[in-house]
C-alpha cells in the first residue's frame, strides 16, 4: 500500500470524504514539495492537489508528486471548494489555525470535521526512500562527530564545538537538524542545554545531541565524553545510563510495546536509584520532524513495526552536579532492529 493509499484508508475510519492538511511536515510528507509551510494539501477519495503561491512554480513542478495549483487565497480555498462541496472534510485540529478554520468556514459548502493524526499515522512508518536519507543523514553526522571529536578538550567554549558540529555538517551538503545542544560539566543537568558560552573543564562530562537533515529527514544521536578523569559519582551515573541504553536497544523488534521499552530503561535507572534523574521519554520517532511518532514513553500506546525509525536515549540529570545523555538511532526490522548512528560510545 502506498502511503497515500494508507491515508485515504485512515480518512475513511475517520469518516471524511477530503482531508484539508496544513501542517508543514504533513503537507510535504504527502505531495513531495518542501517548502511545505507555504503549502496544503487537499486529498479526495480519488484525488490529491497541492497549493501554493507563485514564488513556487517551478519548485512545485519539480517536486510535487501531485498536481500543483499555483495561488494565493482567497482563490486557493475558491478552486479547492468545487471539489469539497456536500462532502465532510477532515481538518487537521493540531495544526490549524483559528484563521484558517474561519476561510474554510467562509469558502466552503461542506461539513468541516476536526481530525488527529492522520498523516502522522502514516508517516509512522518509513517507505525505503525515507529510511535512506535518514541512514545518509546519521552517515554524515558519524563523519562530522569524528572530525570534531578531538577539539572536545579542557579550554574550548561549548559555543565554538556546536559551530564545528554545524559547520561540518554544511560543508558535507546537509543541514543542521535542530539547535546543538553541547552541555558540560553542570550544564549537562539540563537535558536541552544548547551551546552556550561556558569553557570546558577538566573532569568535565560533556554531552553532544546533534542531527544533519538530509533531504527534509533528521539524524539524531547523543554522545557523553570525558574531558580527563570525572568524579566517580559521574562515572557510575555513565554506567548505569550505558546499560540501561544498551539494554533498550537490545529489546527492540516489531510488536515491543513503545511503553514497555520505556519501562526497561527506567527499571534499570531506578535500580541505580536514578529514577527521579530521568527527567524525560525513552525516545521519539525519528522523519521530516526531529520529533514524531512512535513516542517512546509511559502511557503510549504505540507498538514498534518494521520501518520505524526511533531514538533510544535515556539520561540522568543531577541538578548543580551534571548529567549523561546516550541516544542512538535505530531502525526496527522485520526481526529486530538496525542501529543506524555507529558513533563509537566511549569508556569515560
Ligand atoms: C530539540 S531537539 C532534541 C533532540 C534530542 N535528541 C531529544 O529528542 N531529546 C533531548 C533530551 C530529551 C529528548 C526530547 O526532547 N524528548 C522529548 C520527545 C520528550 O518529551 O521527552
Amino acid at each position: 500500500m502506498t502511503q497515500l493509499e494508507g491515508l485515504r484508508a485512515a480518512m475513511r475510519q475517520a469518516g471524511v470524504d477530503a482531508l484539508w492538511i496544513s501542517d508543514p511536515a504533513n503537507v510535504r510528507a504527502v505531495s513531495g514539495f518542501s517548502s511545505g509551510k507555504d503549502g496544503k494539501v487537499l486529498v479526495t477519495g480519488d484525488g490529491a492537489a497541492l497549493y501554493t503561491d507563485g514564488r513556487y512554480t517551478v519548485q512545485a513542478q519539480e517536486e510535487s508528486r501531485i498536481e500543483q495549483h499555483i495561488a494565493r487565497p482567497p482563490e486557493t480555498y475558491q478552486d479547492a471548494a468545487e471539489r469539497v462541496r456536500g462532502g465532510r472534510v477532515g481538518f487537521e485540529a493540531e495544526h490549524l489555525t483559528v484563521a484558517g478554520l474561519d476561510a474554510l468556514r467562509e469558502h466552503w459548502e461542506a461539513e468541516l470535521v476536526p481530525t488527529r493524526g492522520l498523516v502522522e499515522g502514516v508517516r509512522l512508518i518509513k517507505t525505503p526512500g525515507e529510511v535512506q536519507a535518514i541512514r545518509e543523514a546519521q552517515a554524515l553526522a558519524d563523519r562530522v562527530f569524528a572530525q570534531v571529536r578531538p577539539m572536545i578538550r579542557a579550554g574550548v567554549r561549548e559555543l565554538d564545538v556546536a559551530l564545528e558540529l554545524e559547520t561540518g555538517l554544511r560543508r558535507a551538503g546537509a543541514e543542521v537538524g535542530f539547535d546543538v545542544i553541547v552541555a558540560s560539566g553542570p550544564r549537562g543537568a539540563m537535558p536541552h542545554g544548547v551551546a552556550s558560552e561556558r569553557v570546558v573543564e577538566e573532569g568535565d562530562l560533556v554531552t553532544i545531541d546533534f542531527g544533519a537533515r538530509v533531504r527534509g529527514y533528521h539524524s539524531d544521536m547523543t554522545r557523553t565524553v570525558a574531558v580527563d578523569r570525572p568524579s566517580d559519582e559521574m562515572r557510575r551515573v555513565y554506567e548505569a545510563v550505558l546499560e540501561a541504553e544498551e539494554a533498550a536497544v537490545a529489546a527492540v523488534r516489531p510488536g515491543m510495546r513503545a511503553a514497555d521499552l520505556d519501562a526497561l530503561a527506567r527499571g534499570i535507572l531506578e535500580r541505580h536509584g536514578l529514577a527521579e534523574a530521568f527527567a524525560h521519554s525513552l525516545g521519539h520517532g525519528v522523519g521530516l520532524n526531529i520529533h514524531e511518532g512512535p513516542g517512546l514513553r509511559k502511557g503510549s500506546e504505540d507498538v514498534l513495526e518494521p520501518g520505524m525509525v526511533i531514538t533510544v536515549e535515556p539520561g540522568a540529570y543531577l541538578p548543580g552536579v551534571g548529567g549523561v545523555r546516550i541516544e542512538d538511532l535505530v531502525l526496527v526490522t522485520e526481526d529486530g532492529y538496525e542501529v543506524l548512528s555507529h558513533t563509537p560510545k566511549e569508556k569515560v
